[in-house]
């Protein structure tokens, strides 16, 4: 995250961190928590990451240096990529994690809700979160951080990507100016908005050109347009 400021406990207790353990272990992406097996990410954290056994998956965590051998985690039991995603493409940049074993909901972690039927509802107290890079050249962060970052209309942010397709799937969040934005490592991280006091999973952290630059709004996958595609998978 470009120009946010670090995160208290139990403000985002939905956000996860994506974990993937080779010879080294290392935060890969975030995603959030929808259910007490299920994470929502970006299908596009798993390029050339596919297999579940690889993964670890760490909840209601604040800090990345909590993160020690001793420290639990959720292993994958399936990773369900949209049926639509290409890799490297940018559409249907969307995945279910089933976990293992489901996780308890405590203070510290617990679901968001998605989003209500795609009403065209206007959201103005929207947040992204993430242990990504705080700038392009950067690094991932120890400490979640936070910033409140508006919505930008379709026709605008489609002005602004001439030479990408941004279809009504995704969803446009920036400042004119930049300066506040998600970056790489955020990715399947959650943009959250709070709607008359109940947080909603609007948007997951999918793609931008560059990271905070002016005239250049993040992208992220809608998650009303997929409702059902969730909600199927979750049902079956
Ligand atoms: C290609 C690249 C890097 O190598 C390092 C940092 C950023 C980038 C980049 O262009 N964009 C990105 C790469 C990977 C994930 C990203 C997630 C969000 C945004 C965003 N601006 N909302 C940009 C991303």
């Amino acid at each position: 995250v470009v120009g946010g400021s670090t995160s208290s406990p139990k403000e985002w207790p939905w956000q996860a961190s994506l974990q993937v353990k080779l010879k080294t272990q290392s935060h890969v992406c975030g995603g959030s928590i929808i259910g007490k097996q299920w994470i929502l990410t970006a299908a596009h954290c798993f390029d050339d990451l596919s297999s579940p056994d690889i993964w670890r998956i760490y909840t209601g965590i604040l800090n990345q240096s909590e993160i020690q051998a001793n420290t639990s985690f959720s292993r994958i039991e399936k990773i369900f990529i949209h049926p639509q995603y290409e890799i490297s493409e940018t559409r249907h940049d969307i995945a279910l994690i089933k976990l293992e074993t489901p996780i308890e909901f405590t203070a510290f972690q617990g679901p968001i809700c998605l989003p209500s039927e795609d009403r065209g509802t206007t959201y103005t107290n929207c947040w992204v979160t993430g242990w990504g890079f705080t700038q392009e050249k950067g690094e991932i962060q120890n400490t979640l951080q936070k910033v409140r970052i508006p919505l930008v209309p379709t026709e605008e942010c489609r002005k602004k990507y001439i030479q990408y397709k941004i279809t009504d799937q995704m969803i446009c969040a920036g400042y004119k100016e930049g300066g506040k934005d998600a970056c790489k490592g955020d990715s399947g991280g959650p943009l959250s908005c709070n709607n008359k006091g109940s947080w909603q999973l609007v948007g997951i952290t999918s793609w931008g050109d560059g990271c905070a630059k002016k005239d250049h709004p993040g992208v992220y996958t809608k998650v009303a347009a997929y409702l059902y595609w969730i909600l199927h998978i979750m049902e079956n």
